[in-house]
């Protein structure tokens, strides 16, 4: 059995990991940490856990990670960085569900962060923990990067058009929406009931901090320089996202080879679903989900790419185990294999 410690067991991405691992047949856990429910049985704080997860939170300085053969950090960004060193010396696998180890480049992280990077010398080793494009370094990883939320999506939709060259990379739109969960469990004026239900609005226009490390990833697949115009808005849900990508051809293309491009690309990738051309997937397809839907469209010579996953769990927690299962040597979809919750 794998021994897993949970860091921010009391926040959304924490306790997605936990309604994952509960069921998981190869995972024991062993501690969940919250600085503010220390001592509380965590079925307590989530009755959806009652009778599947028996342990109490700890505050992290009582819990033991170290007897942990792999610690997730579903905190906000900066907590990984100031503990991953230790753990890693000592044997114990990270997955990080922050950014701490997305963005390679110190100064970059730290200009989009606005924190200083406390553990620098780990970036190189980290590895982007996006299994259907990093499949192999994932396996042998110690350090894993989990993607962002709207990375996922952007990556899993444009890359097998960079990859075959049929697109302009300097002029990349992606238009995408979130439920509110995305902001996490915490009191902020702009996600309460009253501000964020039966609204609609976009934010990060300016510059949301998904941009560079969406950009940096892209640039991976092409030798023109990515152009990436990405903005997101809050829809009243609570989990789900929608991206709408579009990108222009640059060469003769009809839609059955568009088609047939994404179908090569994710056949043998359990967790993307490429859905008939003209499709629209819904972000209710996915709820509860790890997996990611996404269908084509065409306007002249501009491709539209339209992408559904649910945040929490493609886009966060389910993404997490993905990568754990493929660093320990088990089958990918282990613990993965809920349907979703239509409608
Ligand atoms: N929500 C989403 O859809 C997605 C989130 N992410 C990322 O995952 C991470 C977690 O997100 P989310 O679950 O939404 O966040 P939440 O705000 O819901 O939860 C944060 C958790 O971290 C704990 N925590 C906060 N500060 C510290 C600290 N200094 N040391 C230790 N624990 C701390 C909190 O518990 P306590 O205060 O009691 O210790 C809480 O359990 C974030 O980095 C987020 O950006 C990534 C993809 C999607
Ligand atoms: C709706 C909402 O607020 N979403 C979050 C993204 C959540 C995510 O992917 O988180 P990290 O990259 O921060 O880990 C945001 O835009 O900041």
């Amino acid at each position: 059995m794998i021994k897993v410690g949970i860091v921010g067991g009391t926040g959304y991405t924490g306790v997605e990991l936990l309604r994952l691992l509960a069921l998981h047949p190869e995972v024991e856990l062993r501690a969940i940490t919250s600085r503010k429910e220390d001592g509380l049985p965590v079925a307590d704080l989530y009755p959806s856990l009652r009778g599947r997860v028996n342990l109490a939170f700890s505050a992290p300085d009582k819990a033991d990670l170290t007897q942990c053969d792999v610690v997730f950090f579903a905190t906000p960004h900066g907590v990984a960085m100031a503990q991953a060193p230790a753990l890693l010396a000592a044997g114990v696998k990270v997955i990080d569900l922050a950014a701490d180890f997305r963005i390679k480049d110190r100064a970059v992280f730290e200009s989009t962060y606005k924190i200083e990077h406390t553990a620098p010398e780990l970036l190189e080793q980290a590895v982007y923990g996006l299994p259907e494009l990093n499949r192999e370094d994932i396996a042998a990883a110690t350090l894993i990067a989990n993607p962002g939320c709207y990375p996922t999506t952007m990556q899993l939709g444009f890359v097998p058009l960079l990859k075959a060259g049929w697109i302009d990379a300097s002029h990349l739109i992606a238009d995408c929406k979130s439920g509110v969960s995305g902001a996490g469990r915490k009191a902020e004026i702009g996600i309460l009931f009253s501000e964020s239900s039966d609204n609609f609005k976009a934010y990060g226009v300016g510059g949301h901090r998904h941009t560079p490390e969406t950009a940096a990833q892209l640039q991976r697949y092409t030798e023109q320089k990515v152009g990436l115009i990405f903005t997101p808005h809050l829809v009243p849900m609570i989990r789900g996202m929608h991206s709408t990508l579009y990108a222009r051809l640059t060469r003769e293309v009809s839609n059955e080879e568009l088609q047939q491009l994404f179908e090569d690309a994710y056949r043998e990738q359990p967790f993307v679903d490429v859905l008939p051309f003209g499709s629209h997937p819904e972000t209710r397809s996915t709820r509860g989900a790890n997996v990611l839907r996404l269908a084509l469209h065409r306007h002249g010579d501009t491709v539209i790419i339209l992408v559904v996953q649910d945040n929490l769990v493609k886009g966060a927690s389910g993404q997490a185990v993905q990568c754990m299962n493929l660093m320990f040597g088990l089958e990918e979809g282990l613990g993965l294999q809920t349907i979703a919750l239509m409608p």
